[in-house]
């Protein structure tokens, strides 16, 4: 369970360029939710990502996950139990390291520095299994080094390492957006399967209506900082992207990028 309270976040305080983007923003998601998160450009969807994962410092204000305060924990601690996939793929792995190798540092999350996994058999033969999960063949590839993938695999593997050690908190960032149409389906189908079978709580940053509505159980709009749709249940299964459009639409908590996306045929 995530349970953020009292949050407040200002860029450039005291200055011309001063953002007052989170003031008093308060959002609680339960254990296994899948909440899919869009809003306009610039309301705060990568900034709440940055503030749960310790990149960037809140003013003030409580984030709670599994009941443990991490206000004070720094970054890297917290990858410990918070995974994060990001738009790049290049930012989820190691090029210059083999398959085998960044599953290997995956397994070892949180611990001290090591690769000893990487001569491990029965290590190995689980590496095989959940690569052989993707239905990408890359099962037989595990001592190729993971630069020579295409982006699509870079991102399927950057969602595996993301969920070798079941995290408390999953956050995808627009994980999809870099990719075509196809290989982006493939690796939402693949998010869907790893975030059921895995139980994990998950929040992604969206910028495809379509996904926002055909995934998850839980649907938040952000606008100028603030929750504006907050949509779960069989009130989201019911919802359409047309719907969406009228009751909240009309550009203003919709991005640039989803409104063109609408009425573009991609
Ligand atoms: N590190 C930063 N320094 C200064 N301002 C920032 C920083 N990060 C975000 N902002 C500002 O905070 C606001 C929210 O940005 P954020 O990237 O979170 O929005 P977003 O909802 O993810 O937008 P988009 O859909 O356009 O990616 C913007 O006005 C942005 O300029």
């Amino acid at each position: 369970m995530i349970e953020i309270e009292g949050l407040h976040k200002t860029f450039h305080r005291g200055t011309a360029d001063e953002v007052a983007l989170f003031r008093d923003f308060s959002l609680r998601v339960e254990s296994g939710e899948f909440v899919t998160i869009i809003g306009s450009n610039g309301a705060g969807k990568s900034t709440l990502l940055n503030l749960i994962a310790g990149s960037i410092p809140p003013d003030a204000g409580r984030i709670v996950v599994n009941g443990r305060d991490v206000g004070k924990m720094p970054e890297h601690r917290r990858s410990a139990f918070i995974s994060r996939v990001f738009q790049n793929p290049a930012l989820g792995t190691s090029p210059s390291l083999t398959i085998e190798e960044n599953l290997s540092l995956a397994v070892n999350k949180g611990r001290p520095f090591g690769l000893g996994f990487a001569r491990d058999r029965r290590r190995r033969e689980h590496f095989k299994e959940r690569l052989a999960s993707l239905g990408l063949g890359l099962e037989n590839k595990l001592d190729i080094k993971v630069g020579v993938l295409s982006g699509g695999q870079r991102q399927a593997l950057a969602l595996l390492m993301a969920t070798e050690v079941s995290p408390s908190l999953l956050l995808l960032d627009e994980h999809t957006a870099a990719l075509d149409p196809k290989t982006a389906g493939i690796i939402m189908e693949m998010t869907k399967k790893l975030v059921e079978e895995h139980r994990i709580t998950t929040l992604m940053v969206t910028h495809n209506m379509k996904n926002a509505l055909d995934y998850g159980n839980r649907l938040v709009m952000l606008h100028q900082g603030s929750v504006v749709v907050d949509i779960g249940g069989d009130a989201k299964r019911g919802l359409t992207v047309a719907k969406l459009m009228e009751l909240f639409g009309e550009g203003s908590a919709l991005s640039d990028r989803m409104v063109f996306a609408e009425f573009s045929e991609v």
